[in-house]
């Protein structure tokens, strides 16, 4: 039984699914990824994932839906966990503002930290402002500076939609999320899947060592070629990211 406080009940953690809230006894147990991914829901699978595929379809379609009308649109990534007033933060918040100004829509996770930022600072410059959340062990909900959200389940649906929405993506300093996001990006423009698409990397200082190691090990290991180096462009200049973008769109106009 769940008591009241002056005739309503106490605040409840709460979990969003699609068009579903659910709250108290309700909450679900897992995320739909982990149902669909973990070994531990095998017995599941026979009878639940026929339906699960038609779940993910609609995911498919709530996203092309809604995103198929955005304008240009860079997607930007970076960690969740920084403090308002980081660096990265104050960076994000400048990117996210001149890209607004350059008439580019801002897609992020739309979660906390170097997301938010730059999700504020294209809202505060009057810029279109999109949050791609995704449903998590906790209730966290969309930042407030998201104009155009959307939840979901399944992380891979939510990854083709930070690509194919986009004609950039600009990567701040961030952890496995990040680095997963910049990862399949350069892999997905490495494989020709996506031709002439930026990806810049803010944070010349945080990014330094990766860099270092691809070159001194992947690169002279052979792993990856010389001019795969170039797929991705380093820089602490707003500015010459939004050059570097609207240059790469300047060209795939003309090609
Ligand atoms: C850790 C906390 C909240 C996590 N909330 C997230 N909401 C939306 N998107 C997220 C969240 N966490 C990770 N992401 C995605 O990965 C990137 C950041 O991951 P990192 O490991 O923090 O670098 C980000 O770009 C998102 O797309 C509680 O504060």
């Amino acid at each position: 039984m769940t008591e009241s406080t002056n005739g309503r009940p106490p605040a409840a953690p709460q979990r969003h699914r699609g068009a579903v809230t659910l709250r108290r006894d309700a909450l679900p147990k897992g995320t739909a990824d982990e149902k669909l991914l973990d070994s531990e829901h095998r017995g599941e699978w026979k009878t639940k994932d026929a339906w699960r595929a038609l779940r993910i379809l609609s995911e498919f379609v709530e996203g092309f839906d809604t995103l198929a009308d955005l304008p240009p649109a860079v997607s930007v990534f970076g960690s969740a966990r920084s403090k308002p007033d980081s660096a990265e933060c104050e960076l994000a918040r400048n990117l996210g503002a001149a890209l607004a100004e350059a008439g580019y829509a801002v897609i992020t996770g739309g979660g906390p930290g170097v997301m938010e930022a730059a999700n504020q600072g294209a809202t505060e410059a009057g810029g279109m402002s999109v949050g791609l959340g995704i449903e998590l062990p906790f209730e966290q909900g969309l930042n407030d500076w998201v104009d155009i959200g959307i939840d979901f389940r399944y992380f891979f649906v939510r990854k083709t939609m930070f690509l194919k929405y986009a004609q950039a993506f600009v990567v701040l300093p961030g952890g496995f999320g990040t680095l997963d996001e910049l990862f399949e990006a350069i892999t997905l423009v490495q494989t020709k899947k996506v031709t002439r698409f930026p990806v810049i990397l803010m944070g010349v200082d945080y990014w330094g060592g990766l860099l270092d190691w691809i070159k001194g090990r992947m690169l002279d290991d052979g792993k990856i070629s010389p001019a795969d180096l170039d797929l991705m462009q380093v820089t602490d200049d707003v500015a010459e990211a939004v050059r570097i973008i609207k240059d790469a769109g300047t060209a795939q106009e003309s090609a």
